[in-house]
């Protein structure tokens, strides 16, 4: 597939990108899809930055759209996230992927719960490289995005992310998913763009400003603002490195 020096970026609501699209200044272009497309530059890098909605359908559907129309060298998937207690990340803190895990698709047994390894039926085959709930981040853009992070002045950590459905609102639930995946935080979307990202073959990178605690659930604890325009001015400084590298 032909591909340029076009970073594209996906977050999945509009409040996790403001800065961004406002950095852009382009009027929004509304095409394929129903969705908004800002394309500009951050710091002499060609962006083209989408709002997905929430989720991994909607993850995927504009990632298909971004890869197909736009032929990003790299994908940046960013925004909030939760941390599992055992992380010691705190709100505010930058958490950047070593690799993503699909964390509910599995299958439920009276011994509880076995990820797709245990059905053998893999999820994606690249030659003889079979995928099953994970996907992998680009190591470069990965360890340039926790140098951008830490440029910006910010707690950083890197780790295993994981992707659910079902928004963890108990430590209970907090405690089994981070230790089954030896995972730092969770969202809703980072997996289904891996895994779009591993089909068409373009890299991938994903940052997350921490904006929640996964425990037992209290919105008033939450502080989504901070923590989006904190992985925002990461991923506006890492757009520069990465282009003068
Ligand atoms: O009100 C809620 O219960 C709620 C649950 C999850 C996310 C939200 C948002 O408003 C943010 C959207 C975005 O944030 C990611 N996110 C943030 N914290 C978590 C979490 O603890 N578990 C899973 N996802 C999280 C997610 O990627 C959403 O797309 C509100």
């Amino acid at each position: 597939m032909k591909k340029n020096k076009t970073i594209g970026m996906i977050a999945a609501v509009p409040l996790e990108g403001n800065s961004i699209a406002r950095r852009l200044g382009s009027t929004p272009v509304h095409n394929t899809g129903g969705l908004s497309w800002h394309t500009g530059r951050l710091g002499g890098a060609e962006i083209v930055f989408v709002v997905s909605g929430m989720g991994k359908t909607n993850a995927s559907h504009a990632a298909t759209i971004l890869i197909r129309n736009y032929h990003p060298s790299l994908v940046v998937n960013f925004g909030v996230g939760g941390a599992y207690p055992s992380s010691e990340l705190k709100k505010g803190d930058i958490a950047v992927a070593s690799r993503e895990v699909y964390a509910d698709e599995g299958v439920l047994l009276k011994n509880g719960f076995q990820t797709l390894e245990y059905i053998d039926i893999p999820l994606f085959k690249k030659g003889r490289q079979m995928y099953f709930n994970e996907l992998p981040a680009d190591k470069e853009a990965s360890r340039l995005m926790m140098a951008a992070a830490r440029t910006c002045g910010f707690r950083t950590l890197r780790g295993t992310f994981a992707t659910v459905s079902t928004c963890t609102g108990t430590r209970q639930r907090a405690g089994e998913l981070s230790k089954r995946f030896v995972a730092i935080c969770e969202n809703m979307e980072g997996a289904a763009i891996a895994h779009i990202c591993l089909i068409y073959d373009v890299p991938f990178v994903e940052v997350r400003g921490i904006s929640n605690i996964a425990e037992e659930r209290d919105k008033s604890k939450w502080n989504i603002r901070t923590a989006s325009a904190n992985c925002q001015k990461t991923v506006m400084e890492f757009s520069a490195q990465y282009i003068g590298r």
